[in-house]
């Protein structure tokens, strides 16, 4: 796996801080902003059908002239593998998160190159260890998304119910329709066996003012109510 800015060791439980990803940038000035505010990643989207698409709005030169410690990640979904990393090579990016049905031989041809987040995209009677059991070998991280017909940005949550007890044995970013209001719940999964190996907490779609474009101050809020304690009367949840 290729060295990350900004990664201290310790899982979040540990550590009491919420590494941050935002997904589906689309400008240079909220990237900045993003960076000064201490969010560990960007997000850049690469899936043309996507109302994200970074290419409509920004250049490949823009996003390689990007400074500072976030790192940057490409968002592909069943991309061809040498666009990948064309891609990966003209925009300057740190990891790729693979969003579609790539295959195990897919994600380790691409993993040789760059580290690889591989999403996985849940329904709620989904056998998590049965989808991942084969990726393990194949990507750095992994991703736990709401199963939708777009694949991806589709503000939905999945049960987080299915995933509280396992033992991922990998670090991982938990995405799907995160919400402002979700600081609390967030801070209980804590409690569960799965949040050994939670990484980061992956938010888009629900702190957006239109697609591409985020509200900053809401993303500061949470971050700010992330860190603090849970609230008086809210129980500690256990597996
Ligand atoms: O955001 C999109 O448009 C998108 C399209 C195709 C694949 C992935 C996409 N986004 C990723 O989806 C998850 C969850 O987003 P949301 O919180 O439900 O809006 C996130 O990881 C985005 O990177």
């Amino acid at each position: 796996m290729t060295e990350l800015n900004n990664q201290a060791a310790g899982s979040i439980k540990q550590r009491n801080h919420f590494r941050i990803k935002v997904c589906g940038l689309t400008n240079t000035k909220q990237v900045s902003q993003l960076n000064e505010l201490g969010v560990e990643f960007a997000g850049f989207n690469f899936y043309r059908p996507s109302p994200r698409y970074v290419y409509k709005s920004m250049p490949s030169a823009a996003i390689k002239k990007i400074r500072g410690k976030i790192n940057k990640v490409g968002i592909f979904v069943d991309e061809d593998v040498d666009e990948v990393l064309r891609t990966v090579d003209d925009c300057g990016l740190y990891l790729v998160q693979l969003h579609g049905n790539e295959s195990p031989r897919y994600c380790e041809k691409i993993s040789n190159y760059i580290t690889v987040i591989k999403a996985f995209r849940l329904s709620n009677d989904d056998n998590v260890e049965w989808k991942i059991k084969d990726y393990y070998e194949a990507a750095d991280m992994f991703l736990f998304d709401t199963e939708t017909p777009s694949f991806g940005g589709s503000g939905k949550k999945f049960n987080w119910q299915i995933l509280k007890g396992l033992n991922i044995q990998k670090p991982f970013f938990l995405a799907g329709g995160i919400s402002p209001d979700d600081a609390d719940e967030i801070k209980k999964f804590t409690a569960h066996t799965a949040a050994k190996d939670l990484f980061a907490i992956d938010i888009n779609s629900k702190f957006e003012l239109m697609p591409g474009v985020k509200d900053i101050e809401l993303i500061k809020a949470f971050k700010k109510r992330l860190e603090e304690p849970l609230p008086p009367g809210l129980p500690e949840e256990n597996t």
